[in-house]
């Protein structure tokens, strides 16, 4: 029996865009768990469905049939129980970097000053200390990516959902990055979910899933070569 802690649950939940002929069924009826020490990535054809299961698991989209839960939770959850490491650009333009990694704490009530320093620790972590002053229009794809970790990490959440984390890293600065999240995640005692395109991440997490069409399933084969093409992204 597995006794570890529920984080998240899926029940048949499913998520639709549009209406009538507009209509795109993004996620098919997704039943799942995810535990505290569960290292989970999540392997699919672009458009497959990936973000949209992320942003359910988040509690940022409702599904459209179906339930999303969080146990021992009221209501949805805040930055410190799920965070989420997005896939595209998610900085607030106006505020640098220090503050757009400390904000998650200063929303959940954290005084500023410590926010701060928490923010400067979970930067360095990924290398982005010196980044701290900048604007995010100043970063390159990759260094708001991390930047985008360090936010997360700052939070201190109990799941950590990571959207294709190493996407836009060259190889060893991706590598860090998964181990960055695999040590916050141990630390923590969190769960976390990755989406990757490439078998090198998922090797480095114990579970695979896969998303074919909207369709969720556990895949110990999601990366094997003989599995239905992905994009390889950059490599960690
Ligand atoms: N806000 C939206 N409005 C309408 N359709 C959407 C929206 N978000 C996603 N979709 C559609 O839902 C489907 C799943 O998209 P999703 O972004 O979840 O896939 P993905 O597997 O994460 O793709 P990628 O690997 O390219 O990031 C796609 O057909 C997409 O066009």
């Amino acid at each position: 029996m597995n006794t570890a802690e529920v984080l998240v649950r899926c029940e048949a939940a499913a998520r639709t865009y549009g209406t009538g002929a507009n209509a795109v069924v993004a996620v098919h009826g997704a039943t799942c768990e995810i535990r505290t020490g569960d290292r989970i990535a999540i392997a699919g054809p672009s458009g497959s469905g990936k973000s949209t299961l992320l942003h359910l698991l988040a509690g940022l989209e409702e599904p459209t049939t179906g339930q999303v839960t969080w146990p021992g939770q009221a209501g949805k959850p805040r930055p410190d129980t799920v965070g989420v490491v997005f896939q595209g650009p998610s900085l607030i333009p106006a505020l640098d970097v220090v503050e757009n990694t400390a904000l998650p704490l200063v929303l959940c009530g954290q005084p500023e000053p410590s926010a701060r320093r928490r923010a400067l620790d979970c930067l360095a972590l990924v290398a982005a200390a010196h980044l701290a002053d900048k604007l995010p229009e100043e970063l390159s794809g990759g260094q708001a990516q991390r930047v985008a970790v360090a936010r997360v990490l700052a939070a201190a959440p109990r799941l950590i959902l990571a959207d294709e984390p190493t996407g836009q890293l060259d190889r060893a600065t991706g590598r860090h990055v998964i181990d960055v999240l695999l040590a916050a995640a141990d630390t923590l005692g969190a769960g976390l979910v990755v989406t990757t395109h490439d078998p090198r991440v998922a090797g480095r997490l114990t579970q695979q899933w896969s998303m074919r069409d909207g369709r969720l399933q556990p895949d110990p084969d999601a990366f094997s070569p003989s599995a239905p093409a992905t994009p390889q992204g950059a490599e960690p």
